[in-house]
């Protein structure tokens, strides 16, 4: 579980948590939902104790970030916006390794456990590839598979869909997915409220307070909440409700709905 009570934080003479109450409960799928400088990174970074809060506390399952700053990124993971900012070795093989190594991890239990995590993303031939050499996308799937090598259990993924194409984007939905079937803690950091309708629950963030939690549908379905934050409406949103109908979490929910509205409707 993780807590955050009365969270204020400042960048030298700039205030960006104001305040910030949240709580994320163990083996959800959670979403952080913000335009941009609402202060969604900043409040992630404080998950893992880079940054500490000028008052207030966090707590992850019972520890507190500031305090036990090794203990804790054992259990969160962070996978940052840019992934040059995660990645830093040579090759792929050594940057996916380097996690697990400083765990304890040597020989073959290190090489299953390294080629595990890249198989997760896709990323399996690619070990033995030079970091620097590879595409935006395939470093951000790299940059996730980092933090997977470490078995944490939390994943704390910021704007993972940003700048990615179709294929990546599936790929980044399916890991996501199993991260949650296996029972992790998951939090999404973005500013597109679509990519966050696959989330149990979406926090409202905005100006470094948390504005209103809900279920997705809540939040995606209330089209003058989301305006009033310089949030982008999602189309399908908008659709489901222009017809009288709630918004879909997922697909398949999506059809069933339109399918009793055609029903009803003829
Ligand atoms: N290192 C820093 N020094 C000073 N100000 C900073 C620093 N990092 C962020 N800020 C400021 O803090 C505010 C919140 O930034 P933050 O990156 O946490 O927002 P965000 O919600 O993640 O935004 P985005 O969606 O654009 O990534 C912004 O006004 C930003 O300019």
């Amino acid at each position: 579980m993780i807590e955050l009570r009365g969270v204020h934080f400042s960048y030298p003479g700039r205030e960006v948590l104001r305040g910030v109450d949240l709580r994320i409960e163990r083996g959800e799928l959670f979403g952080l939902l913000g335009p941009n400088g609402a202060g969604k990174s900043t409040l992630i970074l404080h998950l893992n104790g880079v940054l500490k809060p000028k008052k207030g506390k966090v707590l992850v399952e019972g520890l507190d970030p500031a305090e036990k700053p090794r203990e804790v990124r054992r259990k969160v993971g962070v996978v940052f916006q840019d992934p040059n900012d995660q990645l830093f070795s040579p090759t792929v093989f050594e940057d996916v390794a380097f996690g697990p190594y400083n765990l304890g991890l040597r020989g073959e239990e290190l090489r299953e456990r390294v080629l595990w995590a890249l198989r997760a993303v896709g990323m399996e031939d690619y070990a033995d590839r030079e970091t620097k050499e590879l595409s935006f996308g395939e470093k951000k799937r790299v940059a996730i598979a980092t933090v997977l090598a470490m078995e944490p259990e939390v994943v704390v993924l910021d704007e993972p869909f940003a700048n990615l194409d179709l294929g990546g984007k599936r790929t980044m939905r399916d890991v996501i997915m199993s991260l949650r079937a296996r029972g992790k803690t998951v939090v999404l950091a973005s500013h597109e409220a679509h990519y966050l309708s696959l989330c149990d629950r979406v926090a409202l963030m905005d100006a470094g307070r948390i504005v209103t939690v809900g279920k997705p549908g809540e939040i995606l379905g209330n089209p003058e909440l989301l305006r009033k934050h310089n949030l982008d409406v999602p189309p399908l949103a908008e659709l489901f409700l222009s017809l009288g109908l709630p918004v879909p979490r997922t697909v398949e929910e999506g059809k069933r709905l339109l399918e009793g509205w055609r029903r009803g409707g003829y």
